[in-house]
């Protein structure tokens, strides 16, 4: 419990950060609800007393007073009508707006070079945790911390109401309310805890293998683990319905818990005020009152139930979102290289995981503004890596890394759900049909397109369904060459294209990219024929280099696959 307060701290100090004044405010409407509500309930079974025992004389009848406890009366029932539709206003628009902006936030943490990359290799199960534990923290506040305050605040309220009736039973009252509802909230809690985690490691499984199965369909059929996935998410959905039922079970346990205190504290309060009413300590209205205050006493530690059952998922998202809290802003300057060059990279050690060795070692390479330098080696030795690094996705280890601004176009670009006309448009949003028709005829794909019966406009499935793999790789290039960057890094722009097309595809490349630098990471001989310049990438570093109309350039045009 002790290190759950810790994971929640973080959150919490955000929520604070964000908006304190709404959420104090929210708790106090919301403790004044509860508290106009106990003291309606106390002040009205006063007065339907003391007026009922007014009435049985007209002397007494006479000098009663009506009014006040009236006034009082309709005071709190409208008070309690007002802070409760303030509190709900106030709280749940307080929340959005928290919730909102830790969503920005995340988006912002998993948005840096290192993170971007982590959520690159899960991204359905990333997404799924950036969604689903947002939502968790939603509980946070609404249903632990809210209800927390206000429990407490009314068992102080109640004890203060009770004293005035009677010390011993305001004091037994109170240490009631603090030891067993408190106590029941506190293990209920800390009972729940390990069935909500398991409930949402469950609902996770369960979600990922079912997307699996329906998005690997054909897969899994023909390497015969239909049936195999079909179990698993069987035994996602039964670890589902036992945590469920484990918190059912506490949900159950806690409700009975509460009633029986309830209970317990109305029979003694009922005895007790029955009692000093016999002795005549206290008149038949003060017993109603104290009767009908320790009613209401324990529905606040009600309250608290639900997000009791919810802390376990709560204190796991707050586990995982956490340390994406502390991520600073994307918003890195990109530093300049020096003039009339595109990048310079100085002794840079560079890879995609920490812990495994750096990719790129003590690697010094420049590029002057226009020149077209092609890069090649065998494959994993770190072609795309050293692209990634010069389009600043991942960060440099060690070393220095000046650039002007770059676009890269990577092995497996992602085409998304939407018109061809949308997907160009991601580069260029005011992009209009000319222009675009433009970029694909550079890419050589214009001709493709129009012969669709609804040329720009046709709607692309998932991932660019609906387009062959070849026009997919062209389509992607075209959206390349809208941005209006001074480097333009390719990684392998022709793979897959028939030896015909990706000429003309080269062709319109190397016209549409004049003025530009060119970096080509390639096997691939008709690739790296476009370079001026080809370097030799070997164990991290650069084994060779070669100048066009040199021998070695034409060696190492002979070491890549033929067209
Ligand atoms: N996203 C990633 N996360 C972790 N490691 C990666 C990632 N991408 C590449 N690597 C690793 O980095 C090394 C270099 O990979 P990289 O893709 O840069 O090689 P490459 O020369 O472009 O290969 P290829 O010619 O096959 O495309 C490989 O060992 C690879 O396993």
């Amino acid at each position: 419990m002790k290190g759950g307060l810790k994971t929640l701290l973080p959150v919490v100090k955000l929520f604070w950060s964000e908006r304190s004044t709404s959420l104090a405010l929210g708790a106090g409407l919301s403790a004044l609800a509860t508290l106009a509500g106990g003291g309606l309930l106390g002040l009205s079974g006063w007065f339907i007393t003391a007026s009922a025992f007014a009435g049985l004389t007209v002397a007494s009848a006479m000098v009663f007073d009506v009014f006040m406890p009236s006034a009082g009366i309709r005071l709190l029932a409208i008070g309690r009508t007002a802070t409760r539709y303030g509190e709900r206003l106030v709280t749940h628009d307080a929340t959005l707006k928290v919730l909102a902006a830790l969503r920005e936030r995340l988006f912002r943490g998993w948005a840096e070079p290192a993170a971007a990359a982590m959520m690159i290799r899960r991204p359905a199960k990333l997404l799924f945790r950036l969604m689903n534990d947002v939502d968790a923290l939603d509980s946070l506040y609404l249903r632990v911390l809210v209800p927390a305050v206000v429990a407490i605040l009314a068992a102080c309220a109640v004890t203060v109401a009770l004293c005035f009736v009677d010390p011993v039973l305001g004091g037994i009252a109170g240490l009631w309310l603090a030891v067993v509802c408190l106590g029941l909230s506190l293990i209920g809690g800390r009972m729940a805890l390990k069935p909500g985690r398991r409930r949402a490691h469950a609902m996770e499984a369960l979600r990922a293998r079912s997307i699996d199965l329906v998005a690997g369909q054909t897969e899994l059929a023909m390497v015969g683990q239909l049936q195999a996935q079909r179990i698993a998410i069987a035994e996602a959905d039964r670890r589902l319905a036992k945590a469920d039922d484990a918190l059912n079970r506490i949900d159950c346990a806690v409700a009975a818990g509460f009633s029986l205190a309830s209970t317990l504290l109305l029979t003694a309060t009922l005895l007790t005020a029955a009692l000093l009413a016999k002795q005549g300590t206290i008149g038949a209205p003060a017993a109603a009152f104290a009767l009908l205050v320790a009613f209401a006493a324990t529905e606040p530690f009600a309250a608290m139930r639900r997000g009791v059952l919810e802390l376990g998922r709560t204190l796991l998202a707050a586990r995982r979102i956490a340390p994406r809290l502390k991520a600073g802003t994307i918003v890195q300057a990109i530093a300049r290289p020096g003039d009339g060059y595109a990048f310079q990279l100085t002794n840079v050690s560079a890879g995609h995981d920490e812990a495994a060795q750096p990719v790129l070692l003590d690697l010094s390479l420049s590029l002057t503004v226009g020149e077209r330098l092609a890069v090649v080696g065998p494959s994993g030795v770190g072609k795309s890596t050293l692209l990634a690094l010069l389009a600043g996705e991942i960060a440099p280890r060690g070393g220095a890394v000046n650039r002007l601004p770059a676009t890269r176009l990577t092995q497996r670009s992602e085409l998304f759900q939407d018109t061809v006309r949308g997907n160009l448009q991601l580069a260029a949003p005011s992009a209009d049909d000319c222009r675009l028709r433009e970029a694909l005829a550079a890419a050589s794909l214009l001709q493709d397109i129009e012969a669709l019966p609804h040329g720009l406009s046709t709607r692309l499935g998932e991932g660019g369904a609906g387009l062959s793999g070849g026009q997919l790789r062209r389509l992607a290039l075209a959206r390349l060459l809208l941005r209006d960057t001074p480097l333009w890094l390719f990684d392998e722009p022709t793979e897959g294209l028939d030896a015909k097309t990706a000429q003309a595809v080269l062709d319109g490349l190397a016209s549409a990219a004049v003025g530009r630098s060119l970096v080509i990471a390639t096997h691939i001989r008709r690739e790296a024929t476009l370079a001026d310049r080809i370097v030799l990438l070997e164990a991290g570093g650069i084994a060779g280099s070669a100048l066009r109309g040199t021998p070695e350039f034409e060696m190492l045009l002979d070491r890549l696959r033929p067209d």
